[in-house]
C-alpha cells in the first residue's frame, strides 16, 4: 500500500512443520512465498510508514482517522523494558484470537507475526521498521521474536484497549464466527476451516 519509503516488499511465507527454534524462519523447502493478496484475502492488511518521523506522518494520521485507531502505546519487546519478558513470549506464541483488531506497527527491529490460512496452515509474516500490520478480529494467530531478537512497536486501538488473547479452541465465539462469516459464499477461496 502507498508509501514513498525505499525497501522491500513484505515477506510472507508458508512455514514448515519443524519444532526447532520458534525465532528462525521455517521456510518450507522449497520455500513457498505467500503475496499480499493472499494476505488481504485472510483479511490482513499491510501498510508502510515513515517509522523515523511517524510522529508527524501524515499517512498514519490518515489511516488512523479512516480506520477510528484513537489509541496508542508503544510496546518495547526487550528483558529491560517488558515486564514479566519470559512469559509475554510464551504467551505471545500462543495461538489465539481476540474480538477486536491487533494491530502493530513496527518502529525498530523485526519479529514474525503467524497466521492461519483457510486451510489451517501457518503463514509466517516477516514485519520489520516500518510495516503496519492489520490482523483481522477472529483470526488465529500468534507473534514470535525473529532471531534479532528486537522489536519495538507501535500499538493502535479503537477505543480503549483490550488485548485478551482468547487461546484455540474458540470455536463459539462470536469473534470466531464472525471472522469465518465474513467468508462465506465466497466459493474461490476454497477453506477447510469453514467445514469445522
Ligand atoms: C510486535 S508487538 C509484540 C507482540 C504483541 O504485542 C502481541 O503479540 O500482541
Ligand atoms: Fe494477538
Amino acid at each position: 500500500m502507498g508509501s514513498q519509503v525505499d525497501r522491500l516488499p513484505l515477506e510472507a511465507w508458508y512455514m514448515d512443520h519443524s519444532d526447532e527454534d520458534q525465532r528462525l524462519p521455517h521456510h518450507q523447502e522449497p520455500k513457498r512465498y505467500v503475496s499480499l493478496d493472499k494476505l488481504a484475502e485472510l483479511g490482513v492488511l499491510h501498510y508502510v510508514l515513515d517509522a523515523d518521523n511517524y510522529r508527524q506522518d501524515p499517512e498514519l494520521a490518515r489511516i488512523r482517522q479512516e480506520r477510528g485507531y484513537t489509541y496508542d502505546d508503544i510496546c518495547d519487546v526487550s528483558p529491560d523494558t517488558l515486564p514479566n519478558y519470559e512469559q509475554k513470549l510464551k504467551d505471545f506464541f500462543e495461538e489465539h484470537i481476540h474480538t477486536d483488531e491487533e494491530i502493530r506497527f513496527v518502529l525498530e527491529g523485526s519479529g514474525y507475526f503467524d497466521v492461519r490460512d483457510f486451510d489451517d496452515q501457518w503463514i509466517r509474516i516477516w514485519t520489520k521498521k516500518g510495516d503496519m500490520i492489520v490482523l483481522p478480529a477472529g483470526i488465529y494467530h500468534r507473534f514470535t521474536l525473529d532471531t534479532s531478537n528486537y522489536i519495538k512497536a507501535m500499538r493502535l486501538f479503537v477505543g480503549e484497549p483490550v488485548w485478551t488473547p482468547y487461546n484455540r479452541p474458540q470455536d463459539e465465539n462470536p469473534a470466531r464466527t464472525g471472522y469465518l462469516d465474513t467468508f462465506k459464499g465466497n466459493d474461490h477461496l476454497n477453506h477447510n476451516i469453514l467445514a469445522h
